[in-house]
């Protein structure tokens, strides 16, 4: 079982104020930071790429970076994020065009890597390739926005991926993102997550610290 892990999402952090809003969710109890990078092609939106992460990395974050590639093809970016300082990399396989190279060009950068799932991706992308992976983030909105509503059918999608990881013996984190908030965030604990992605929950506070303290109080 897993330490379960609360990683912020910068897309709804003070952009103005990028490095102090992230030094303040860590000092407020975040595990990690996540980092939505949107194409405004494989997703219709546009956020940021591997100059934010490495202008993080030089302002002094030393926190885990778990970098979320919506974003086709995703080869090229892949390595921009590694060498950024990036500790984590998921990608969406309908966006890469070699599945396993992708994964194993992450790895070969000695970054985790994870698969990300959209709401209407089903977990056979998965068939061929679990065993390589560390994490699987299972999307519960549709992907490119921050602040949408999180999609019930992902608790099931969630409950069937970690009876697939425990059958197999794997040990593969299990990741969600999006709509996460203290009204659901114990449910989908219970259904078998164990990284909690959340966004406009925590960075659209005053506190950081009231809020995260009580979303691990209802994951503990
Ligand atoms: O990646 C996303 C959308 O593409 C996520 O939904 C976002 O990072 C989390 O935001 P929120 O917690 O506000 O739903």
């Amino acid at each position: 079982m897993f330490k379960p892990l609360i990683a912020p999402s910068i897309l709804s952090a003070d952009f103005a104020r990028l490095g102090q809003d992230v030094d303040d969710v860590l000092a407020a109890g975040a595990d990690l930071i996540h980092f939505d990078v949107m194409d405004n092609h494989y997703v219709p939106n546009l956020s940021f790429g591997p100059m934010i992460c490495s202008a993080l990395r030089k302002y002094g974050i030393s926190a885990d970076i778990d970098v979320h590639l919506m974003v086709t093809p995703v080869d090229d970016l892949i390595e921009r994020f590694a060498e950024a300082g990036a500790s984590m990399i998921s990608f969406h396989p309908e966006a890469a065009m070699h599945l396993d190279r992708s994964i194993e060009l992450v790895k070969s950068h000695g970054c985790k890597v994870g698969l990300a799932l959209n709401p209407g991706t089903g977990l056979h992308e998965l068939d061929h390739v679990l065993h390589k992976l560390d994490h699987v983030l299972i999307m519960s909105v549709n992907p490119g926005f921050g602040g949408q509503a999180f999609i019930e059918h992902s608790i099931e999608k969630i409950k069937t991926l970690k009876s697939r990881i425990d059958e197999a013996g794997l040990s593969v984190r299990i990741e969600v993102d999006g709509g996460i908030n203290a009204s659901n965030i114990a449910q989908v604990r219970k259904a078998g997550a164990d990284m909690f992605v959340a966004g406009s929950a925590i960075f659209n506070t005053e506190n950081y610290a009231h809020t995260i303290g009580k979303l691990k109080q209802l994951i503990s």
